[in-house]
């Protein structure tokens, strides 16, 4: 999980790392370029989880995740853009002060 730059939108907050879609680009090119440039990681896109849209009072976010690992010869990731970066057990990520467009993420993936 990595932590939301204090003085950002959801400044503090512990997201997953990702980032927006630029023009032409398919959502999982999107999620390599952006874990490259936050974290200097190359993963591998196992499965994709249910897209959820959500409406903060400022922007509306509609947020696609995917689960992903890291591939054999990745750097580890490195705080480029984040405050800090924590690896966290499933079990315990509802415990982090998370950005409430997460939720319904994190309750799909435990679901499963
Ligand atoms: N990467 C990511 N973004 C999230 C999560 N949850 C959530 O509400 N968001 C929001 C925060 C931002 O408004 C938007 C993602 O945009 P972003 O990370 O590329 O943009 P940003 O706000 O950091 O700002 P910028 O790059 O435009 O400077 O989605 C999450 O778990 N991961």
């Amino acid at each position: 999980m990595a932590q939301r730059p204090a003085h950002k939108h959801l400044g503090g907050k512990w997201e997953f790392p990702g980032g927006k879609i630029e023009p032409g680009e398919t959502p999982e090119a999107a999620l390599h370029r952006e874990l490259l440039e936050e974290l200097g990681s190359t993963v591998e896109i196992l499965r994709p989880l249910a897209a959820h849209t959500h409406a903060y009072a400022t922007v509306t976010v509609q947020l696609i995740p995917f689960v992903v690992r890291l591939t054999a010869n990745s750097p580890a990731p490195q705080t480029h853009e984040h405050a800090a970066l924590r690896w966290v057990p499933a079990g315990e990520l509802l415990t982090l002060d998370l950005p409430e467009a997460d939720l319904p993420i994190i309750n799909d993936y435990l679901r499963r």
